[in-house]
């Protein structure tokens, strides 16, 4: 099953600083969430996170798991290329409730990750084998993408940022959930907001939404 799961600015733990962990942060930095890499050694590219204070570091060389009890993460991923540490941080982690991931052990993780196409980190599209083919998951990622980029346009982002803010004035202005549906969707169609977005005016594409709410009342 593949969820969108939302970390709600909760603290993520990566241990192990390698190809995997790094892959792992990549995808983590496009979430809401505190990331805290533990490894004895990282690569330039972790350090630049680093610098940048975009990930937290600890240099640690790891014997077992007990470090994890200091913390309180919501979810543990495990990425260095020891599968008996790997085990017992997955173990631990599960033991403190937290969702937990081994690189190189699907058997005993919570979840698994899918190869992912994000775009303008405002959509993002997954594709999974369920564990049958990472490389085809990749493959098919990479020709899948050719086409999103194409079908999904720039004003389709704005569409949906302009969506993001109709639903939250809806939310509070609107008492029904058919009446708001309706009112969304006219701003989706409406002529004006269309030729607004087209040019980028996302503030006066706000002012229309503002309008067209006022007249529903
Ligand atoms: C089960 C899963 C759990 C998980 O880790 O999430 C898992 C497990 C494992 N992968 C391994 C190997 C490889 N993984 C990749 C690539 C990716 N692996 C990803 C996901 C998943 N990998 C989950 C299933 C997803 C699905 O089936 O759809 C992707 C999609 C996403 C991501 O990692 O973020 C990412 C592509 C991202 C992209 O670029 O788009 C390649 C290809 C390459 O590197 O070129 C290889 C080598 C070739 C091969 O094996 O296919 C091994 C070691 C096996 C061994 O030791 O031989 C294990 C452990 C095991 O199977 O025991
Ligand atoms: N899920 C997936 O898609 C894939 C999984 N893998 C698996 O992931 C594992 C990791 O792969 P890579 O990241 O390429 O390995 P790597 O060797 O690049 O990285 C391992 C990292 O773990 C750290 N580390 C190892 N032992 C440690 C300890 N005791 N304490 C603290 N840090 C420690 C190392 O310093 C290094 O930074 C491999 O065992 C492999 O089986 C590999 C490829 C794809």
């Amino acid at each position: 099953m593949i969820v969108d799961l939302n970390l709600g600015g909760n603290l993520v733990i990566v241990v192990g600083g390698g190809n995997e962990g790094l892959k792992k942060v990549n995808t983590l930095l496009t979430q809401d969430c505190k990331i805290l890499l533990v490894s004895d050694a990282t690569n330039r590219q972790i350090q630049n996170y680093v610098k940048q204070k975009k990930i937290a570091f600890k240099k640690m060389r790891l014997e077992n798991a007990n470090f994890l009890k200091k913390y309180k993460p919501f979810m543990v991923l495990a990425t260095t290329d020891d599968k008996e540490l790997n085990r017992k941080i997955v173990q631990q982690a599960k033991a403190m409730r937290c969702y937990a991931y081994a690189a190189d052990d699907p058997e005993v993780s919570d979840f698994a990750f899918g190869s992912v196409i994000n775009i303008d980190d405002t959509v993002q599209i997954a594709v999974s084998t369920g564990g049958r083919s990472p490389a085809m998951a990749r493959k098919l990622k990479l020709q899948a993408e050719q086409i999103f980029r194409k079908v999904i346009k720039k004003e389709d982002i704005y569409h949906i940022k302009l969506q993001d803010f109709a639903r939250r004035a809806a939310k509070t202005k609107i008492a029904t959930f058919p009446e708001r549906k309706k009112f969304l969707y006219s701003v989706m169609n409406d002529n004006h907001i269309k030729q607004l977005i087209q040019v980028g005016n996302l503030k006066k594409a706000q002012k229309r939404v503002m309008e067209i709410l006022g007249d529903m009342k």
